[in-house]
């Protein structure tokens, strides 16, 4: 007897769970003879926050820059919307780097000669933007992340903080689905540092992207919806935060 086809089965039926924006997992990562990553894991959701804790060494800064198509691992996967990032080309990583995440790291990330407001504009301007609005989103930004009087100082005229707050608005800028930050209050006084993660936090919960923490500071770990731990390599997931 003939057995009628089956249907072929919906990758989602409805009440299932939404799919993780970015999943890396089973990364392996080694420099030389040395181990950064030995078997670490990290799904990511729509507009969630995840803080990367653990102590020095234990490969947190690599696990973020795999995710982020920065460093391609030895082994695992890492898919992002669907697409296999381990084995995608260097321009199709570039490409997404631009156009869909945006980075934030402890220092030195605005470029010295320019002013905050070119800083901030940049990402807009590689993107194709006329300087006019590229400008005009900047000041916006720079207005939204309370550092709108910076705007023709230059980084090196600006405290610590402040320059912090003018890396958020350019981090934020072309509106990405992740922001990948590497200890981005680690060169910051407990205020400013405060200052700055709920300012990330808040325009990220705002404009929908998720965001990756590297952090050894609890108190700026408390701001995520969830913790990753790295020890050796390795991750566990302490959860959701309650
Ligand atoms: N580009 C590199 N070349 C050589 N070794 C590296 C490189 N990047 C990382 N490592 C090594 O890999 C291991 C993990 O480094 P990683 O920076 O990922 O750790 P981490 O947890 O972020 O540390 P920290 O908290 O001190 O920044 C360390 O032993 C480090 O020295």
């Amino acid at each position: 007897m003939n057995r009628p086809a089956s249907p072929a089965l919906p990758d989602r039926l409805p009440g299932d769970p939404a799919p993780p924006l970015l999943a890396g997992s089973g990364l392996r990562k080694s420099f030389g003879l040395t181990r950064a990553l030995e078997d670490a894991s990290l799904s990511l959701y729509p507009g969630e926050v995840v803080a990367v804790m653990g102590p020095s060494g234990s490969g947190k800064s690599t696990l973020l820059h795999c995710l982020a198509g920065v460093v391609r691992p030895d082994a695992g996967t890492i898919e992002y919307g669907g697409q296999d990032l381990v084995t995608a080309s260097d321009p199709r990583l570039s490409a997404l780097r631009r156009s869909e995440f945006g980075f934030l790291f402890q220092f030195g990330q605005l470029v010295p000669e320019l002013s905050c407001l070119e800083n901030v504009a940049l990402p807009l301007r590689l993107g194709g933007w006329s300087r006019r609005r590229a400008e005009r989103s900047a000041a916006e930004w720079l207005d939204r992340l309370d550092v709108g009087g910076l705007a023709r100082k230059t980084p090196g005229e600006c405290s610590g903080g402040q320059g912090q707050r003018v890396a958020v608005a350019r981090a934020l800028i072309t509106g990405p689905r992740v922001v990948f930050a590497d200890e981005p209050t680690g060169a910051l006084d407990s205020l400013n540092g405060e200052r700055v993660i709920r300012m990330l936090t808040e325009a990220a919960r705002e404009t929908g992207a998720a965001v990756v923490v590297v952090t050894h500071e609890a108190r700026v770990a408390a701001y995520a919806d969830r913790e990753v731990v790295c020890r050796d390599g390795r991750t566990l997931d302490t959860g959701a935060r309650g």
